[in-house]
């Protein structure tokens, strides 16, 4: 996302930036005319008379192109370049300077963009990020600014935030701590926010904090762009955070702040759910997006809920929310809380958490940890596997190849359809593949992974993997949240995201075994998840925007759409008008 003074079609209001607009534009193009251009003035798609309001004309090319022949045109680029980072570069680089062609490009090729934009090219974008940074693309709050980050925020000339994702680089996928270089993932947070749920791009806001970082390969180089300091602590870190928190509510009141990729996220989540419109995206998200696939894995089965013993590798952030919410699944089927949380096998890299293991439990393990297992002690996940013999296997540990074919042969052999959801982000942090899955079961497994895996092909049939990623419920949560105003965000929302989003497949999905709607839906499945987010915040009378709770479904679904940014037509569900505007009017939209 470029800053917004980058952006001027876009931006209702006209203040220029303390110091970044004069400096921005004319970095872009050099001042010719006394209106200053913004980057996305330069779109050949613009006909003659918006060229002429615009005063562009010889400034561009002169073939008016259509949309198609400038897609075309990316495609191609895209394409000529040989690996991944290049074409990250090239997509970061359209955003900036065209967002309504890099949106449009997006939305009608979502699969194909996706992994370029977010995982699992963002992941070596941001181990990289100091090296290849061209351009500021979000907010860097500075330790060493505290005290002051009010005055910083009006750097950020919107004069509209509906959503800020937050990181302070600490756990950046499964990447470990990346201090500033985690800014890829707001960044690609937010474009999904826009491109999945039409969130208006002049409203949204990545930051990263930087309160230092303890990779030691960045503290050694020189070109790495954040402070060069160890971690401040935890209590320190907190207060920086209250104060953000203040700030960005002063500047922008209400604004939704989304926590995303910190190492440990649970103080934070604590401290501001009850007080800010806030969620964590890898406790909250992630466990709705696996509880949603989770209920269509789990009706694949045909077994009882109350049948069901999973095993998670990994008992982090991630690991605990998914768990947290399928338990909750299994209570609200009817089974007591004290048998539900006993359905749950956690390991960590210590091996099973259990309460006799000797060691001082974190405190989000605590809820999970077995009681019942008579002294034994189990090490690795294959101990584990055999001793639970789990029917599913979910995998949020970091650790690339952890499913071994053992491990995945195992779960074959206990289970007709084994559950086997490898979770961990990057590509490269995949407990499994799709292929050494469905290799090593005889094709029986039920799966899903964080990051895309291509189809699989056998005896002449394509299979096809799910996509356990909180992208399906994110963008969505976000939209219903601003829409209707939600005072916070919670579990009862969270839940009803995951539902929604369950209840989206169609019957051609479910027949085909799918557990999540094909991502070129991703639009309307976000409005399903939004409207189950705004009806949930409605039951906890949550909602400032009381308008919408006299609207039916298809009511509100069209509200809903009505609200979504749509880059200047297109095919797209949920068009809304768009919203290019010229010296404060509406522009005249090219024929695209
Ligand atoms: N698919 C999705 O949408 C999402 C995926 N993720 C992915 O999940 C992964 C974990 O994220 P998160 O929970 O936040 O990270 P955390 O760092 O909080 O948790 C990692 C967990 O894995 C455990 N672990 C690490 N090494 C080993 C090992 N060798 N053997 C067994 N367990 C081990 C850790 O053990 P210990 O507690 O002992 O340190 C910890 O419990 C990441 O790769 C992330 O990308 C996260 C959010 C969303
Ligand atoms: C997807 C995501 O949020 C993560 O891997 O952290
Ligand atoms: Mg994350």
């Amino acid at each position: 996302m470029a800053p917004p003074s980058m952006m001027t079609p876009f931006l209702r209001s006209g203040t220029p930036s303390q110091s970044g607009e004069h400096q921005v534009s004319s970095a872009v193009h050099s001042a010719v005319h006394s209106r200053s251009h913004s980057p996305t003035d330069f779109d050949t798609s613009y006909n003659e008379d918006l060229r002429s309001q615009l005063k562009v004309r010889g400034l561009l090319p002169p073939h008016v192109e259509s949309y198609e022949l400038q897609k075309a045109r990316c495609l191609e680029q895209i394409a000529q370049k040989s690996n991944p980072i290049d074409k990250y570069m090239y997509l970061s680089n359209l955003r900036n300077t065209n967002v309504n062609l890099f949106y449009r490009l997006l939305m009608d090729n979502m699969k194909e963009i996706t992994p370029l934009v977010y995982t699992p090219v963002v992941g070596e974008a941001c181990v990289k990020w100091s090296h290849i940074y061209t351009q500021p693309e979000g907010l860097y709050l500075s330790y060493a600014d505290r005290g002051n980050l009010r005055a910083i925020l009006d750097n950020w000339t919107a004069e509209h935030v509906d959503i800020a994702v937050v990181t302070d680089g600490s756990r950046i996928l499964g990447l470990g701590d990346l201090g500033v270089n985690g800014m890829g993932i707001p960044v690609g947070k937010l474009a999904l926010y826009v491109g999945c749920a039409g969130i208006q791009p002049d409203r949204t806001l990545p930051i990263t904090i930087d309160v230092g970082t303890e990779n030691a390969a960045n503290l050694k180089d020189p070109l790495y762009l954040g402070a060069k300091m160890h971690r401040v602590s935890e209590a320190e870190q907190l207060e920086f955070l209250d104060e953000m928190m203040i700030a960005l509510n002063d500047k922008w009141p209400g604004l939704l702040v989304q926590f995303e990729d910190f190492k440990n996220p649970f103080p934070s989540l604590e401290r501001y759910r009850n007080t800010y419109t806030c969620f964590n995206d890898d406790i909250q998200g992630t466990g709705a997006v696996v509880l949603g696939g989770t209920i269509n894995a789990l009706k694949n089965t045909g077994i009882p809920f109350k049948d069901q013993k999973l095993v998670f590798f990994g008992a982090g952030s991630a690991a605990v929310g998914v768990a947290k919410q399928i338990c909750e699944l299994f209570i609200k089927s009817g089974i007591p809380e004290s048998d539900a949380r006993k359905m749950f096998w956690l390991v960590d890299s210590k091996g099973m958490v259990a309460n006799d293991r000797g060691d001082t439990l974190q405190e989000h393990k605590i809820y999970f940890s077995r009681d019942d297992n008579n002294g034994q002690q189990f090490k690795s996940l294959e101990e584990v596997v055999d001793y639970v013999k789990p029917t599913a296997l979910m995998g949020l540990s970091t650790i690339g190849g952890a499913f071994t074919e053992s491990v995945v042969r195992k779960m074959a052999s206990y289970n007709e359809k084994p559950i086997i959801f490898p979770l961990s982000n990057p590509s490269s942090k995949s407990e499994c593949t799709f292929e050494q899955a469905m290799q090593w079961t005889n094709n029986k497994v039920i799966f899903a992974s964080g990051s895309p895996f291509p189809d699989f092909e056998a005896d002449g049939k394509v299979y096809t993997p799910g996509q356990g990623n909180n992208m399906y419920v994110f963008p969505g949560i976000g939209l219903g949240t601003v829409l209707c105003e939600a005072v916070h965000v919670t579990q009862e929302m969270i839940y009803a995201s995951a539902v929604g989003l369950a209840e989206s497949l169609t019957d051609e999905e479910r027949e085909k075994g799918l557990l999540y709607p094909n991502l070129d839906r991703i639009r309307s499945i976000s409005v399903i998840v939004a409207r189950s987010v705004i009806r949930a915040a409605q039951k906890e009378n949550l909602d400032k925007n009381k308008t919408l709770q006299w609207l039916n479904d298809m009511e509100l679904d069209n509200y809903i759409r009505s609200k979504m940014y749509n880059p200047a037509g297109g095919d797209h569900s949920g068009a809304s008008s768009p919203t290019l505007e010229v010296n404060g009017q509406p522009a005249q939209l090219p024929n695209l």
